[in-house]
């Protein structure tokens, strides 16, 4: 780097040297650039010395050159300002930086009193100018540790505000130095309103423990609402002490987000995903990618395993809340007593058995995305108008908690019961019934789309030759026959399940009648021609058709427990149900 950069100390040398020895002073650069000068040659400061100069030779040698009489020099032969030189004598000391020399230090005699000076003193000056030589380098590095530093804090800077969490640096005193963009963000201030003021003042919900490091959820009022935020505080301590903390600052439902994210939870799922192109499922997706634009809540209807979910999680990613994850809850799988606090969340401590720093809910999880309420027919009779109040006040407390969180999550909901029968008996809230049946999609059932089922069957296959690493090519005709007429009481989901066995058990290139389970076999020829539907109400018609699928799935799996299970399984009802049935139809 050259001395140019620190010229106004370069000068300051200059003029302190020319002071104390009575002599002119000259300090060149490595470009040959008179940086800085006194005297005679000050008007030459930032032009280049003349051509050949004896200094160019000072910086070769790296080493310093004392010359009498330049005109008659031999060193001084070649220069260009030879012939009207008027100096006596010069000596020239080098400017050493990491072995590279970077200047010279030029004493000029231009009168015999002069020279004499430079000559007498010659080796006490040798040592003056080393310690001159070194005081510059010395400035030069510390304007380049000063640059760099610049350059350091603008990077840093840039770095801070580019972060996705809040930043704030506090002096020990608990003056706020400066915070990142990301505050402005959260806490709704600006940057120059703040800056210098006491945090306390600022944001006193904070109220931070500046002394220890800490990880602590807050709940902040801002725009009249209380979110809730991660607060952790970092202290920087230098040399045992602290000098100053900064803090971490994180909305909860991004640090939520941003752990889904991680974890890889969310299915990325498009219409385009959902296999199937009969008119019936074409126009469900179609409706479905309509209502993804809007906020209002989708109620799916249709049996188990047609594909509800599916639904729900394509609607929510061509959604504007697709960036926000969707958070599924099944309200059947999870016992009475959990599904409250699953759902509410809860403070530390509300119950026995709590969490000691309390838990997020289902509703906080969703906030700013989509919660997925399945088989809502489940959902308890209490928890009914505490669901139907979160959805009509987008406010809620944890259990045990005193204060009302904002929540904006767009719900939906599935079922397969009939909501309507529910709300007759008693058994569903109508309320609640008239707030979820916004928008209703109907999934219709396989067997109501019968060209769907060999389109699915070969994805499926294709699906599970992959993952088993078997090559199948595909199904003969006759079994191609069985699918179509067979009923798939289990929809997709026993579809999948029946071609994940087949996928397993063949060692052929084509899946053949043989390989088929029988329930799926007997559809080639009975076709239920065993019911005469003229004689039998609705309802006789219906047991008599779920007698008949309960015996061939008996007759294929066995009667054992084990048998048991896998057909309850299959056919996506609870074990419980499923031996009411065998009871029902003496079928033990
Ligand atoms: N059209 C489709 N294309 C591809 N796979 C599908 C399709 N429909 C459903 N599936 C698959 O079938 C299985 C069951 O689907 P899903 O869980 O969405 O059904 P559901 O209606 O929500 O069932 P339940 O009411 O039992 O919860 C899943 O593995 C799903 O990926």
């Amino acid at each position: 780097m050259s001395l140019y950069k620190i010229q106004s100390s370069v000068q300051e040398v200059a003029e302190a040297i020319s002071a104390v020895l009575n002599v002119d002073v000259t300090i060149i650069d490595e470009n040959l650039c008179r940086v800085a000068a006194t005297g005679k040659y000050r008007t030459f400061i930032g032009e280049k010395i003349p051509i050949n100069c004896s200094y160019e030779l000072i910086f070769k040698k790296k080493s310093p050159e004392f010359i009498q009489a330049p005109k008659d020099n031999k060193v001084c032969k070649t220069c260009a300002r030879k012939e009207t030189c008027i100096e006596l004598a010069t000596l020239g000391y080098p400017i050493i930086k990491n072995k590279e020399c970077i200047g010279v230090i030029g004493l000029n005699a231009f009168n015999e009193e002069q020279k004499n000076n430079l000559m007498e003193k010659y080796n006490s000056l040798l040592v003056f100018l080393k310690k001159l030589s070194d005081l510059l380098i010395g400035n030069l590095n510390y304007y380049e540790t000063i640059k760099e530093l610049i350059i350091q804090g603008e990077e840093t800077g840039k770095i801070i505000d580019g972060l996705e969490n809040g930043i704030i640096g506090i002096d020990n005193n608990g003056k706020i130095k400066f915070v990142n963009s990301k505050v402005e963000d959260l806490f709704k201030i600006k940057k120059e309103n703040i800056i210098d003021k006491q945090i306390d003042n600022i944001l006193p919900e904070l109220n931070v423990d500046l002394d220890n490091h800490s990880f602590q959820e807050k709940k902040i009022k801002i725009s009249n609402k209380k979110l809730s935020f991660i607060i952790k505080n970092i202290p920087v301590v230098v040399e045992n002490k602290k000098v100053s903390n900064i803090i971490e600052v994180h909305k909860t439902t991004d640090m939520v987000r941003n752990a889904y994210k991680i974890v890889g939870v969310q299915n990325n799922i498009g219409f385009e995903d959902i296999i199937g192109n009969s008119e019936e499922i074409v126009k469900v997706k179609e409706i479905s990618g309509r209502v993804a634009q809007s906020d209002s809540t989708v109620l799916l209807r249709g049996e188990s395993g047609t594909g509800k979910e599916l639904f729900a999680r394509a609607i929510h990613y061509a959604s504007p809340r697709k960036h926000a994850p969707i958070i599924p809850i099944n309200c059947a799988s999870i016992p009475d007593n959990l599904l409250e606090s699953e759902l509410f969340g809860y403070e530390g401590g509300a119950f026995t058995g709590a969490k000691r720093e309390g838990q997020m809910g289902k509703f906080e999880l969703a906030n700013g995305g989509t919660l997925f309420l399945d088989e809502i027919g489940d959902l308890p009779i209490h928890l009914q108008p505490k669901l139907l109040r979160v959805l009509q006040e987008q406010s809620f407390m944890r259990i045990g908690g005193k204060e009302l969180i904002s929540i904006n999550f767009r719900l939906i909901a599935a079922t397969n019961k009939n909501l309507e029968e529910m709300v007759k008996e008693g058994k569903f809230r109508e309320d609640l019934y008239y707030r979820l049946n916004i928008i209703p999609i109907y999934i219709p059932p396989l067997r109501n789309r019968k060209k769907d089922i060999l389109i699915l069957s070969e994805a499926m296959l294709k699906k599970y030759c992959i993952k088993l690493e078997k090559d199948i090519e595909g199904f003969s005709s006759e079994v191609k026959e069985a699918f179509i007429k067979y009923n798939w009481p289990g929809n997709i989901r026993e579809l999948e399940n029946i071609i994940e066995y087949l996928v397993n058990i063949s060692n052929k290139d084509t899946i053949t009648i043989d390989d088929l389970p029988d329930s799926i076999k007997g559809s080639l020829n009975k076709d239920l021609e065993h019911i005469d539907s003229n004689k039998l109400t609705l309802k006789q018609q219906m047991e008599n058709y779920e007698k008949h699928i309960i015996t061939s799935m008996l007759k294929e799996y066995g009667t054992s427990t084990k048998a048991k299970k896998q057909i309850s399984n299959i056919l996506d009802i609870n074990l419980a149900t499923f031996y009411r049935k065998l009871t029902k139809y003496d079928l033990q």
